[in-house]
């Protein structure tokens, strides 16, 4: 882009995309509408102020276990880097340790991490399962996130029930036929399509 903004406050930026679509962002219901779309959309982007080791801080406990520990379900919205627009769904998370466990409510913290940001799902799938597999350091770990995407439904091509399924493994997850069968199967064996 040519012309620097960097100075510009952002509720000047909302006012005027506001004008720019045609309304009036002086209007009684949308003075305030300026600030409230910037504290949403901070909000929903806080994911770039923090990292996986942050959220993770001292979570991580010396555990001899060595069977599969799965987190599903963990809903999550997110915001189409293409389109600015959500797309939700939800996360399955599973792990093999090794040597140490960590907090479970981590595990979602995780997930919002790398949701809250502008992503596409691949993307988000892989970043979730690389900061498992680099903070823990486990035998193995597996991703799966299903996901509906308003830039496909309320937009475009306007699919309103496609789902899309991405994955990501680490480890033995990718080495060990068995242990992804048995992920695949704890994660969506009795599979019901995302409900809206
Ligand atoms: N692979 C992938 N694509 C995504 C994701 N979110 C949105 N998209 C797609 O990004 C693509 C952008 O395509 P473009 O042709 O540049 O944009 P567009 O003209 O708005 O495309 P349509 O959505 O088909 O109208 C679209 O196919 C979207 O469906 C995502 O998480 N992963
Ligand atoms: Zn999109």
């Amino acid at each position: 882009m040519s012309s620097d903004l960097s100075g510009v406050p952002y509720t000047d930026l909302v006012a005027e995309m506001i004008r720019r679509l045609g309304d009036d962002p002086e209007r009684e219901g949308m003075l305030k509408t300026p600030e409230r779309v910037e504290k949403a959309m901070r909000f929903l982007t806080h994911g770039y102020e923090t990292t996986a080791e942050a959220v993770v801080g001292d979570a991580l406990f010396e555990e001899h276990h060595n069977n599969m520990v799965l987190v599903k379900d963990i809903e999550m919205y997110s915001l189409c880097e293409h389109h600015l627009l959500p797309f939700f769904g939800k996360v399955h998370v599973a792990y093999i340790p090794n040597g140490r466990i960590m907090g479970l409510s981590k595990t979602a913290r995780l997930v919002e991490v790398y949701c809250r940001r502008f992503q596409v799902q691949e993307r988000l799938t892989e970043q979730v399962a690389q900061a498992l597999w680099d903070v823990v350091e486990p035998q193995g770990v597996g991703v799966i996130v299903e996901a509906h995407h308003l830039c496909m439904m309320m937009r475009g091509v306007e699919k309103q029930n496609s789902v899309t399924i991405t994955s990501a493994m680490r480890g033995v997850f990718l080495d060990d036929p068995a242990t992804r069968e048995e992920f695949l199967h704890l994660a969506m064996g009795s599979h019901r399509p995302l409900s809206r």
